[in-house]
């Protein structure tokens, strides 16, 4: 429902243009006929004032300012008897959202207008909806884990939530290092602001750069047009810098000027722009160890270190494997509409002998296959395929290998996906680098 105001002191135009406005069933429309009624009726907090700009009791700048004043939310559109550019501009300074001349055209444009308005505010109150789901999506209770291991996890987290401090989350592959950023930026005063992240090992030495901090229109060949970085995406939000060792020396003594003056520059620019967003970082990488090799600046490992959250390997986690594979468990049922499956006493126990260098990520493909092959609902350990990938040794699954298979899958989504990575690694749960890896080594093309 949009509630409308329509201050008119024509009776014949005003009802002309409520009448006209109510064919739209879900539009609440009210005439009045002076500023003063319309200020005296303001309690009601209508979300479009349509008024004219010539009111026997006050002008349309007076009246749009005592609107405002009380209610900046409020969308205002002034209509006038005479084109006057003047006015309309400083009334749409003044904050009006727009200016129209009466003319044969007016109820059109003033309908159109009041669409746009509605519009704005339907995916205003969508994206409020998304960001309330996410918060909660990504609560400390997304983070499954009752472990000895976890819980000393969620105290360092607890600590991350009440500060601003930057964050840097250490752990294996799979670990949950992104779905730990995820909780402390959705669980902190940030939640309503965006949360962006960027996995530093996906793209391109060359291309980092303008990734992170945008570019200007013809800063360098290709680019067309200008590009906001990450950076700036993040707002006030989270900045989530992830592989972070993975960055060359040139590029980490930027990453380290725009942390030290809270600015950057996009490429091509000398204009600052101000960088609000909090840092986490995270890396699977010893960051101490790179720092004494010189492959890290030590300046810039004491200006993101902040508070170090370490995430334990899932075979440190105890039974946190069967909390989290009945997790998932629930999660498969759910998201493919079919029944929950149990794991019998044979499959926990092989579960919990696998050492997992795949973590959680490994876990999560494992049970989705399992509930794939499963024919009665009863997961039994034939049905539970450990992947190769960060093995030495190769499972024969049929005739071909389960890396074999691997390949096989990731290359038919990489042409099903018209080769976008990112997309790919989202649908089958795989790390980007795995897809990279596996590109760079040959086993799977992007021709
Ligand atoms: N504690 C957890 N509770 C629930 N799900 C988890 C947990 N940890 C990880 N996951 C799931 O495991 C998968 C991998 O997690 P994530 O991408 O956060 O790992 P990562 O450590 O960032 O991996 P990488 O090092 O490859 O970037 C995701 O599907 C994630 O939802």
């Amino acid at each position: 429902m949009l509630s409308i105001f329509i201050v008119e002191d024509d009776p014949f135009y005003g009802s002309l243009l409520q009448h006209h406005l109510r064919q739209q069933a879900d539009f609440e429309v009210r005439l009045l006929a002076t500023g003063t009624a319309c200020l005296e009726e303001l309690y009601r907090e209508p979300d479009v004032i349509s008024m004219d700009y010539g009111l026997p009791d006050m002008n349309g700048g007076e009246l749009l300012n005592r609107i405002l004043e009380k209610h900046p939310s409020i969308a205002v559109i002034v209509t006038s008897g005479q084109e006057d550019i003047a006015t309309a501009v400083s009334l749409l300074q003044q904050g009006a959202r727009d200016y129209l001349v009466k003319n044969e055209n007016t109820k059109d444009l003033l309908w159109k207008s009041i669409q746009n308005i509605s519009e704005a505010k339907a995916l205003k109150r969508e994206v409020a909806d998304l960001r309330e789901q996410l918060s909660e999506k990504f609560s400390f209770d997304s983070v499954i884990g009752r472990s000895p291991a976890m819980q000393q996890v969620f105290s360092v987290l607890r600590k991350a939530v009440r500060s601003q401090i930057n964050v840097t989350i250490t752990g294996e592959t799979g670990t949950g290092k992104e779905v730990v950023a995820r909780a402390i930026h959705y669980n902190g005063p940030r939640r309503n602001e965006p949360f962006v992240a960027i996995n530093t090992a996906a793209i391109p030495a060359d291309l980092l750069e303008s990734e992170l901090f945008g570019h200007e229109k013809g800063a360098f060949t290709g680019a067309t047009e200008r590009k906001i970085g990450r950076f700036e995406a993040a707002g006030e939000g989270t900045l989530f810098l992830d592989e972070v060792a993975e960055m060359d020396l040139n590029l980490q003594s930027k990453l380290l000027r725009a942390l030290q003056e809270r600015e950057f520059c996009r490429v091509g620019s000398n204009s600052p722009v101000t960088f609000r967003a909090r840092l986490l970082t995270a890396t699977h990488r010893d960051l101490g160890a790179l720092v004494r090799q010189g492959k890290f600046r030590e300046d810039l490992y004491y200006r993101i270190m902040g508070l170090p959250v370490e995430l334990p390997p899932l075979r440190r986690r105890g039974e946190d494997l069967l909390l989290l594979a009945n997790f998932f468990l629930d999660m498969y049922a759910r998201d493919n509409g079919t029944k929950r499956a149990e794991l019998g006493p044979a499959a926990k126990d092989k579960l919990l002998k696998h050492p997992f260098p795949g973590n959680v990520r490994e876990l999560k493909a494992v049970i989705d296959l399992a509930c794939v092959l499963s024919e009665t609902g009863h997961i039994v350990p034939e049905d539970l395929k450990f992947s190769t990938l960060n093995g030495p040794s190769a499972i024969d699954y049929g005739d071909k290998t389960l890396r074999e298979y691997n390949r096989e899958i990731i290359q038919h989504y990489l042409t099903q996906y018209d080769r976008n990575v990112s997309s790919v690694a989202e649908k089958l749960n795989v790390g980007k680098s795995t897809i990279y890896g596996m590109i760079k080594s040959g086993e799977v093309s992007l021709r």
